[in-house]
């Protein structure tokens, strides 16, 4: 059976589980549950702290897991980033009371305070930099003011939080962080693991697609086809008018509007947009 650990808190915890959840697995009925074994799919999913995830994973006692970019590089754990969720995506930053550091060699001699101590000295030592880091478990941000730290080195997302605390991000990012199913070379081509990276893919793909329908005139069909390529091909289908014909095709969900447009534009009429449950392509 495959053993796969999930986060059990924290931002990675909600979409980790309506993910699997969406990929067909069944899922915690409650936020306690330890561990839950769905025998139909067989799978175990095991619930542990997302820091935790890549030493279970590293050590081989779970198949694979799921947790951030970001923390599966601060465990310094050796394992394989399988596949990119596309959530929980945030960049991995210095930052510093407004106007005072402008570039990373202004780290040199400051004290750095940050829960990804690995990663944050990882970084500093490729670059020949020396500061000390001071680790602090969240709310990262208050360390400045409150006199422990010169600098920080946190998550960003929409930057709300550093904005809060009168922080501004310098220097290039440290990480581009998301989640990520993680697993080892020992696992990589475990039986059950594929299944559940096709699933998973499934998701992502009806994520990043919706499904157009529309009725167009026959002459102007290979513009429509053009603007809407599909995977392979556009599926076409007679109407009733054999001057007009049905089109269906799937389309990136982010270019969905402006295809309409232009779709609209060219003659297409009653341009029907869905959303995808689940794919395999
Ligand atoms: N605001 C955010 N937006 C997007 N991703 C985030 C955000 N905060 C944390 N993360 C991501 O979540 C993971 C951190 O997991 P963690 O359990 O520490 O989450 P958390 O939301 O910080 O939880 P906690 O409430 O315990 O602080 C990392 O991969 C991090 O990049
Ligand atoms: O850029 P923003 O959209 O403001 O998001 C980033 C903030 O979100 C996370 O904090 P969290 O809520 O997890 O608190 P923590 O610092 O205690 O972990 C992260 O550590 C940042 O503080
Ligand atoms: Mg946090």
């Amino acid at each position: 059976m495959l053993r796969i650990a999930v986060p059990n808190k924290g931002s990675l915890s909600e979409p980790a589980v309506t993910m699997l959840k969406e990929a067909g697995y069944r899922t915690r009925r409650s936020g306690r549950e330890l561990v839950l074994v769905d025998d139909a799919n067989e799978i175990e999913l095991f619930f542990l702290r997302p820091r935790d995830i890549a030493v279970y994973v590293g050590q081989g006692t779970v198949h694979a897991g799921i947790t951030g970019r970001d923390l599966l590089l601060d465990s310094g754990v050796k394992a394989i980033e399988h596949l990119a969720l596309g959530f929980a995506r945030s960049t991995f930053r210095f930052a510093a009371p407004a106007g005072t550091m402008t570039a990373l060699e202004d780290v040199a001699g400051k004290r750095v305070a940050t829960s990804y101590d690995v990663l944050v000295r990882g970084f500093l030592a490729e670059r020949g930099i020396e500061a000390q880091t001071v680790h602090l478990d969240g709310a990262v941000e208050s360390s400045v003011h409150l006199g422990v730290a010169d600098l920080i080195a946190d998550v960003v997302e929409t930057g709300t939080t550093l904005r809060a605390a009168g922080l501004e991000t310098f220097g290039e990012p440290i990480l581009v962080s998301e989640a990520v199913l993680i697993t080892t070379e020992q696992y990589r081509d475990a039986p059950g693991l594929a299944t559940l990276v096709r699933r998973l893919e499934g998701v992502l793909r009806a994520r990043s697609y919706v499904l157009v329908d529309y009725d167009i005139p026959m002459n102007k069909l290979h513009v429509a086809a053009e603007l809407t390529p599909g995977i392979e091909s556009p599926t076409v289908s007679p109407l009733q008018n054999p001057d007009w014909v049905a089109v269906r095709a799937m389309v990136p969900r982010a270019d969905m509007n402006r295809i309409m447009d232009e779709l609209y534009e060219i003659g297409a009429r009653a341009i029907l947009v869905s959303s995808l449950l689940a794919c395999r392509l």
